[in-house]
């Protein structure tokens, strides 16, 4: 290998500034995987010195100043000079204090506040769940009382006020509670007796206590090796919205996947925790992990000479060109404190970690120079990367189906095609609406039980009040058992008189719609917050209002880009307008289309939809420019044939003319 710089560095992925916003995508590409460019740069010769590591503010002042020369490990041909730095001998690490953070997402973790021996900067460990403890933390300090250790975090359980020891042991002794069995199931372990005894708990917050060893370490077998994230700080993609780099997001993801449940105990053979019944407001434990905050910015570079390394990056030049431009290595970072800090929480051994990157380098510089962290094998690769947006979309499309209504040239009316959505995550899928003639219920089982394949179809999810929207809930629930259907309360509301207009449905779809679709309980629950989880993501419904009718929904999928938009928005087929007569009611219409719009979707669904039809944001501009056209010919018209005949002059291309006519007749009735 030719003159490799000596301090070439990991590939670290260009990133393009700002990056690109897709919009108007189809839905074929909704199977999203957010990996990054893992490009590698190609290599550059560059003198062979690293910098101060600090840099003195008085150094600026000297235009004449020279880079230090710092030499720095010699390349290894055989590595392609991509090597983080491995310190000879891991750093001592010490941590000094640990807090409870509650999250604005509802899940709580553990700051844990590190000194070291080899910088004097403050690294963090994040630690999610109740499992992972500090050894250095715990340690019993001289001269300290059970307040200092309280203060500096070393305690076990819950802090409340007047709680006098940091050790649960006393506090079972205070309270007279007996010790639990230490054959408790995991659940038992974290939310046993003791813990419901210790009064008065002033969060959900619990910590794993087993008998005599409350403050080791102990992540249950079950959840597999512990997830693990090694991260660089990033004042710019974390802090600052920076959209040149992707820290703030992958850091956000990992607190996520940290915060997932942790498996049920029905997915835990041989766990006796099936039996433990939760208490209201008890939550499931997370799988837990720990976040290393490493204070290297930019790479190690420091902010000042990363906000440099920008400007040249503006200037024309890659990342990495920038670094060695401005004569720091490519990648100044380095992972022997991430190894200390893993070993201190009690990681490793022979269960070895999931670390959750795109980094090959993190791989090998975490298990450290004489492999104190030991990795599974088969994480030992580039491909270990398990972070990315884990759900996708898949569409089914219901062909138009004829409705008992005869259009003005004599001919019978066709109703319009429809499409449903499923967002499936690993295990787990939310069907939006279901459609609702019989034929088309058992159609759309048949679609989940090809397409969830082992998933569970968890939630439906009912868009708005329009029976053609939820007509084979009764039928759906039985087919999918377990199944949970939500929607507004006042979805809810409106499908309740939907029942009652049992007389149209009939006589426009004679036999064709399941009774059960009238009786007048509705299996459907109203929506909390009108939000809803799916394997870790949030879906929310968001009302905005009047569109084909009142009250109606898009459900916002942030982590896919998408909205489901009910019949807010239309594609390719004529709307119903035979509920907007009225001009207010086609500005409402128009102002629920603007509120949809400042959600930004890249991707937006329309119920109502021709086949082929493209999924993209400006079909929302397509129905209001729909709306205000028809609002404008229904003032030309002079009766329901000529408004007929006009809007399907200016829209030759839209299918659904039942609908049309319908719609028009409503403006003149
Ligand atoms: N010098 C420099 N640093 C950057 C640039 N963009 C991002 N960074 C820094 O790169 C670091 C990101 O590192 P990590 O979070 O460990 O991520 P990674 O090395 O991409 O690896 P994985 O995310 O684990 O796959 C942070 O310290 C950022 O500040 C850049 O253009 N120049």
């Amino acid at each position: 290998m030719p003159d490799f710089p000596a301090h070439a560095s990991p590939a670290f992925p260009a990133v393009a500034s700002p990056r690109p916003q897709r919009r108007d995508r189809s839905v074929s590409e909704l199977h999203l995987d957010h990996k990054r460019d893992q490009r590698t740069h190609p290599p550059l010769v560059s003198p062979a010195f690293t910098p101060p590591h600090t840099p003195f503010p008085e150094e600026d002042l000297r235009h004449d100043r020279q880079p230090r020369s710092v030499p720095v490990e010699p390349l290894d041909h055989d590595t392609h000079g991509e090597q983080a730095r491995l310190l000879p001998k891991l750093p001592e690490v010490h941590c000094e204090v640990r807090a409870r953070i509650p999250t604005t997402t509802g899940q709580e973790m553990f700051l844990h506040l590190y000194h070291n021996n080899v910088d004097d900067k403050e690294h963090l460990a994040i630690v999610f769940g109740p499992h992972i403890r500090s050894k250095s933390l715990d340690a019993p300090r001289p001269g300290e009382t059970e307040r200092d250790r309280m203060i500096r975090g070393a305690y076990v359980g819950t802090l409340y006020p007047g709680r006098t020891s940091s050790r649960l042991d006393q506090i079972r002794r205070d309270a007279g509670v007996p010790s639990p069995r230490p054959s408790a199931g995991f659940l038992g372990q974290l939310n046993g007796p003791v813990q419901q005894a210790i009064p008065p708990s002033p969060s959900a917050s619990s910590e794993a206590s087993t008998d005599g060893s409350e403050f080791e370490s102990s992540y249950p077998l079950e959840f597999g090796p512990p997830l693990v994230r090694i991260h660089s700080e990033c004042y710019t993609g974390e802090t600052v919205w920076s959209a040149r780099c992707d820290c703030g997001e992958q850091l956000d993801e990992a607190a996520r996947l940290m915060s997932l449940p942790a498996p049920t105990p029905a997915s835990t053979p041989g766990s006796d925790a099936g039996e433990h019944q939760l208490l209201p407001n008890e939550r499931l434990p997370s799988c837990g992990g720990v976040i290393v905050y490493l204070r290297q910015e930019g790479r190690g570079i420091g902010l000042k000479e990363k906000l440099k390394a920008y400007n040249l990056q503006d200037l024309g030049h890659d990342t990495m060109e920038a670094n060695l431009l401005l004569r720091h290595p490519g990648d100044a970072r380095s992972y022997g404190l991430a190894t200390a800090l893993l070993l201190d929480l009690g990681m490793g051994g022979d269960r070895g970690i999931k670390l959750l990157t795109n980094n090959p380098e993190k791989v090998r510089a975490v298990e450290g120079p004489n492999r104190e962290q030991q990795l599974p094998k088969e994480q030992a690769s580039p491909a270990m990367s398990t972070y990315g947006v884990q759900l996708r979309a898949d569409l089914y499309n219901a062909p138009a189906i004829p409705i008992n209504i005869t259009l003005p040239d004599g001919t019978l009316g066709m109703w319009q095609p429809t499409v449903l959505t499923l967002i499936s995550g690993q295990t787990s899928a939310v069907l939006v609406d279901t459609l609702f003639t019989h034929d088309q219920g058992v159609a759309i089982g048949d679609w989940l039980d090809e397409t969830l394949g082992n998933k569970t179809l968890s939630t439906i999810y009912i868009t708005h009040g329009h029976g053609d929207h939820w007509f084979n809930v009764p039928y759906l629930v039985t087919r999918f058992p377990g199944v949970e259907v939500v929607s507004t309360q006042e979805s809810i509301d409106h499908m309740e008189s939907q029942v009652a207009e049992k007389a149209f449905w009939d006589t426009v779809f004679p036999n064709q719609i399941d009774a059960a679709a009238f009786n007048t309980t509705i299996p459907v629950k109203p929506l909390l917050d009108n939000k809803f989880v799916l394997e870790g993501y949030t879906l929310e419904a968001i009302n905005v209002g009047h569109s084909d009718t009142d009250n109606t929904t898009f459900l916002h999928v942030p982590a896919l880009d998408t909205a489901v938009t009910g019949d807010i928005v239309y594609n390719g087929v004529h709307l119903w307008m035979t509920e907007s007569p009225t001009q207010a009611e086609k500005d409402a219409w128009i102002k629920s289309l603007d509120e949809l719009e400042a959600f930004n979707p890249g991707v937006v669904i329309a119920s109502h939809h021709k086949p082929g039809g493209v999924d993209g944001a400006f079909n929302i501009e397509a129905t209001r420019d729909y709306i205000r056209k028809f609002g404008q010919l229904a003032k030309e018209a002079t009766n329901a044939k000529d408004l007929y005949e006009k809007v399907l002059a200016a829209y030759p291309e839209r299918i659904g003319l039942a609908v049309l006519w319908l719609s028009c007749m409503a403006q003149f009735a």
